[in-house]
């Protein structure tokens, strides 16, 4: 069998150990290494002519992405999990007690179990490589760091430091890891070996004492002081988490402990609560979007299609969205991009919108003044269609208007080759429609942004009819290069994320007429797991928006859609929501967060909040709303399958990730229940309720979509 790890020695004593797992991309740490290296270390341990040990990555731009998440979800058993977590701990340990120094070069992705396995070396150096990055993202699997990391971490970086690695989960780069002490070194790649080398020839340094705040000194240095650390972080992760994700509060406690009663006990509580988190639903949830979006990205949307280069772009439109897209495509896809726009104020807001975002960049000290500067030189604008005949792509922002995206494609059309393909930003208009003015309408296709564009990780990816597969696999590369997660969606109105958000909203505002507040129902759906409530959201995507799609899902999908008509007295009195600083909330003339709620809105409704309803009852109303009609749009092939569902409703709209989305989330109601609880709502409050042909045939069949 290949082997993983390789020893090899030099002439000046020092032993290189270099990890390649065979056949694979990225090295990960699996249960069946333990033998393998507990056998390398007996063999540095009994060679007195080796001095010193770096560890090394064979993969090209990795080092290791952590330990095995496959093999985590083979655990049946906590207690599964606890021996690999107990294991790892025999064999960090046993690297750490070596006597020779123990040096980390890191190239490419350090995280989770792979940080851990730096972590018990002495020293670690790792190239200034934008690939470079190191990090603990257990959390975002529902796990913690469960190789010594909980114990390790703060006492090299500190409590504080190592709380906010491990409870965001963030990936630090090379020159931060440097300035906390996670590394001791950043050098280019050409010279991370030798520095390594040289590193360990000069035997074992304590790590350098780690520059802290007096206050931070003083809140570490005392057991006081460490309790107000972590009663502020538990609260912190209390208000965030709503109590729906149990990992960080479980972190919490590994650190507290570790700190309070020594590193043995620590590793014992980290690998205790490890176990409980890999069998947790939770983590199965989150482990689940992982694997379907990595499943995800080696598809090009379109059976046996090949992208083509996409080398420049067009932007029509320099607006919120047009500016958005703009900028991610010059900023993470590094592609040119023209912006044409009717007026400079448009241009100018796109340019801004791009400078704003790269500007925080230089501020944070992520990127030099001069890397800003070179990616601005990508975008450039104009008022006319001069420089774009080479362009290969054109996206279109502008109104909701059909007529004016007819123009728009006879423009382009006109103006551009004979490949160029035409992407609509629409939100609710079907593509067949847009495309009805095109005398190429292979090369139309939809490009559905979510709003803020350089935040939303999802885009709708819609084909119509005629669309060609390599318009598809385009676009699908393209939206991808911009760091987007695409789905391929097939045209109707709404597509797909806003079809299933419409019914989520309308049952809201119902809940609104009914008496509920703004507050209970946007605080009940928050406490379920969504990033904000309902009608937070609708003031933030704007209640003309709202106004505007809501008929063109009921023409063409039906009176479930329709919304309820008070909601139109909410235009009669110009309450756009935040856009215009008028809308269920009051919005200060600066203020980036919604002050308090505007009481007048319940005067121009015509109500008066009365008592409120269980939480848990407002939010099932809302939710099996969007249940119900997700599996109806699965039903109608509007999504190809579940896993595109869950992934769509999850990056779309913030769907609670711990549930795994929706048809996760379905399947653990289970069909016949969730069948039930809408047949209940059928009866008290209407026909909207009614269940898809497709759950009822579920129920009875005690079908799962996984
Ligand atoms: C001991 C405890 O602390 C527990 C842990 O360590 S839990 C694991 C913690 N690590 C992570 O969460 C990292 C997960 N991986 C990533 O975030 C990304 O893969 C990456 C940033 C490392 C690289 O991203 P990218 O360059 O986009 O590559 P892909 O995501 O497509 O991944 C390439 C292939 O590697 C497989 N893979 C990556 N990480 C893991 C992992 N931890 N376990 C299992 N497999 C992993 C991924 O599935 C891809 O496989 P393929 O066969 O090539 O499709």
């Amino acid at each position: 069998m290949e082997m993983t790890f390789n020893l090899t020695r030099r002439d000046d004593g020092i032993a290189i150990l270099t990890m390649d797992v065979p056949g694979e991309t990225m090295n990960t740490l699996k249960a069946q290494f333990g033998p393998e290296i507990s056998e390398i270390l007996a063999e540095i341990k009994s060679d007195s002519s080796i001095r010193g040990l770096v560890l090394i990555s064979g993969k090209k731009d990795s080092f290791v992405a952590g330990a095995d998440i496959s093999m985590l979800d083979a655990c049946k058993t906590a207690s599964d999990a606890k021996a690999l977590s107990q294991q790892g701990h025999v064999v960090f340990n046993e690297l750490e007690a070596l006597t020779i120094p123990v040096v980390a070069a890191i190239h490419g992705a350090c995280l989770g179990g792979g940080l851990e396995l730096a972590l018990a070396c002495h020293q670690r150096v790792c190239s200034d490589d934008g690939k470079t990055m190191l990090g603990v993202p257990e959390v975002q699997l529902g796990l913690l760091p469960g190789g010594g990391g909980t114990q390790r971490l703060p006492r090299l970086v500190g409590i504080t430091t190592a709380l906010d690695m491990m409870l965001t989960g963030k990936q630090i780069r090379p020159k931060q890891a440097l300035k906390m002490g996670l590394v001791n070194d950043v050098v280019p790649q050409t010279i991370l070996l030798q520095t390594a080398v040289e590193m360990a020839l000069a035997g074992k340094r304590a790590p350098k004492p780690v520059k802290k705040s007096l206050v931070n000194q003083v809140l570490e240095g005392t057991s006081f002081g460490r309790n107000i650390i972590f009663d502020q972080a538990t609260k912190q992760v209390e208000k965030k988490t709503q109590g729906n994700y149990p990992a960080p509060a479980k972190i919490i406690d590994c650190v507290r402990q570790g700190i309070a009663k020594g590193m043995q006990k620590g590793l014992e509580v980290e690998a205790s609560h490890f176990a409980e988190l890999v069998v947790s639903k939770e983590s199965e949830a989150l482990r689940s979007i992982f694997f379907a979006t990595t499943e995800m990205k080696k598809e090009t949307g379109a059976e046996g299609a090949s992208p083509r280069k996409v080398k420049k772009a067009v932007i029509l439109g320099g607006g919120l969205m047009g500016g958005g897209i703009a900028s991610v495509t010059t900023t993470k896809a590094k592609i040119p991009v023209r912006v044409k726009d009717i007026s400079e104020k448009g241009l100018s807001n796109a340019l801004a919108y791009a400078y704003k975002l790269l500007d925080k960049g230089v501020k944070r000290r992520h990127m030099t003044p001069a890397a800003r500067d070179n990616l601005m030189a990508l975008m450039t604008t104009t008022t006319e269609y001069k420089g774009v005949k080479d362009a290969d792509i054109v996206v279109e922002a502008v109104f909701e208007d059909l007529a004016l995206k007819h123009q728009m494609v006879k423009d382009i059309e006109r103006e551009c080759g004979e490949h160029t393909i035409f992407a609509s930003n629409t939100s609710s208009l079907p593509i067949s429609q847009i495309a009805e003015a095109a005398t190429r309408p292979e090369n139309v296709i939809g490009l559905h942004y979510f709003s803020p564009v350089e935040k939303m990780p999802l885009v709708e990816v819609i084909a119509h009819a005629k669309t060609s597969p390599e318009t598809i696999a385009t676009t699908v590369a393209f939206a991808r290069k911009q760091g987007k997660t695409p789905i391929v969606v097939q045209d109707g109105a709404g597509f797909y994320v806003n079809r299933i958000l419409a019914l989520y909203m309308n049952e809201a505002a119902q809940l609104l007429l009914e008496g509920q507040s703004v507050e209970h129902l946007d605080k009940a759906l928050v406490k379920f797991g969504f990033p904000v409530g309902p009608i937070t959201l609708l003031d933030e995507v704007g209640i003309d928006v709202g106004a505007k799609i809501s008929p063109i899902l009921e023409k063409e999908l039906g009176e479930r859609f329709k919304a309820p008509a008070a909601f139109d007295k909410l235009l009669g009195d110009d309450r756009k929501g935040r856009k215009n600083g008028k809308g269920f909330y009051q919005y200060g003339a600066s203020s980036k967060k919604a002050k308090a709620v505007d009481e007048s809105v319940y005067g121009v409704l015509g109500i008066k909040p009365g008592t409120n309803k269980d939480a848990k009852a407002v939010a099932e109303r809302c939710v099996v709303q969007m249940l119900n009609e997700a599996v109806r749009c699965l039903e109608d092939g509007i999504i190809a399958s579940p896993r595109d569902g869950d992934i769509g409703a999850i990056f779309g709209i913030g769907f609670p990730p711990f549930l795994g989305g929706p048809f996760h989330y379905i399947d653990t109601l289970g069909a016949a229940n969730l069948v039930r609880i809408l047949e209940g709502y059928q009866s008290q409050l209407g026909s909207r309720f009614e269940p898809c042909e497709r759950l009822k045939t579920m129920a009875q069949e005690n079908a799962h979509f996984f």
